[in-house]
């Protein structure tokens, strides 16, 4: 354990899309650990109904009026992503975004955002994938001229299409010469599952991640708030939380 806040105080979290599924699971594991994290707010798109215990909801046209934070936790929508990311670069807080579908210039504005502020996004928080986009740009690097292909399936409420994840694992096996493509399958309550094939005549490689609980993203996400708080302004990656 390296966080870079030494002191004893929880670290105070503002979840953003709390409503969501990502945000229940995250106020759910954060209540979990009151010594390490302090949930002073949790914002949605409108107040839901859902009763979070003890912590102050907002709606998103309250952002403003949030209480300080050391780091912001996003799981939201990529519609609600330029308010958050000004919010912190405004109140100098850290952010830890997993929200997935921005644009381009979303994504250039995250790295823009990190002379100023730590930032931490990942189109994935689970160290399975982690190490999946390892192997795909080593697949890649060792297998030229496969065709690959990248098919990625999710629950029927996901909006974006390829996920993140996917165009994560297309920009691995990109280092390592391939170019894939994509294949989106949205069917029932599906997690998140993503498969790497590798072709050519005569044999292929299949690599396969299976996320079966959406924990599993809650707690890298929580980590990473852990080890973000208190750091000097960066852009960083899930590889500088694992070492
Ligand atoms: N990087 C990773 O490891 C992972 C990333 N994700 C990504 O996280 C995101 C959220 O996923 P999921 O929880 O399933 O989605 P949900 O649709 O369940 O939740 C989205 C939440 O965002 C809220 N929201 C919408 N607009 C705003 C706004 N303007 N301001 C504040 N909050 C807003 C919604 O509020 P309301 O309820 O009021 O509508 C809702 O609570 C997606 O982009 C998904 O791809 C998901 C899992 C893992
Ligand atoms: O929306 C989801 O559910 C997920 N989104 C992320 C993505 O787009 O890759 C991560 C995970 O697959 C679940």
């Amino acid at each position: 354990m390296d966080d870079a806040l030494t002191s004893t105080s929880p670290v105070r979290l503002l979840i953003h899309g709390a409503n969501g599924r990502m945000g229940q699971a995250l106020l759910r594991l954060a209540a979990e650990q009151p010594r390490r994290f302090d949930v002073v707010g949790a914002v949605s798109r409108s107040v839901g109904q859902r009763v979070i215990d003890g912590v102050p909801q907002f709606a998103a046209s309250e952002l403003a009026g949030t209480p300080a934070c050391d780091v912001v936790v996003d799981f939201s929508l990529a519609e609600a992503f330029d308010a958050v990311l000004a919010h912190c670069l405004a109140h100098g807080c850290a952010l830890v975004s997993g929200t997935t579908g921005l644009s381009d210039e979303q994504r250039n504005a995250i790295e823009a955002a990190g002379l100023r502020i730590p930032v931490l996004w990942a189109s994935n928080f689970s160290l399975g994938v982690a190490v999946l986009n390892d192997l795909v740009e080593r697949a890649a690097r060792a297998l030229p001229g496969w065709e690959c292909d990248i098919v990625e399936q999710h629950h029927v409420r996901k909006l974006d299409a390829p996920s993140g994840t996917a165009l994560t694992l297309g920009e691995s096996a990109g280092k390592g010469g391939a170019q894939a493509r994509y294949a989106a399958i949205r069917a029932g309550d599906i997690v998140g599952e993503h498969t790497v094939q590798f072709a050519t005549l005569g044999e292929r490689i299949e690599l396969v991640h299976r996320a079966t609980n959406r924990d599993i993203f809650a707690r890298g996400a929580l980590h990473a708030a852990g080890w973000l708080a208190g750091r000097a302004p960066g852009r960083y990656r899930i590889g500088d939380l694992l070492g």
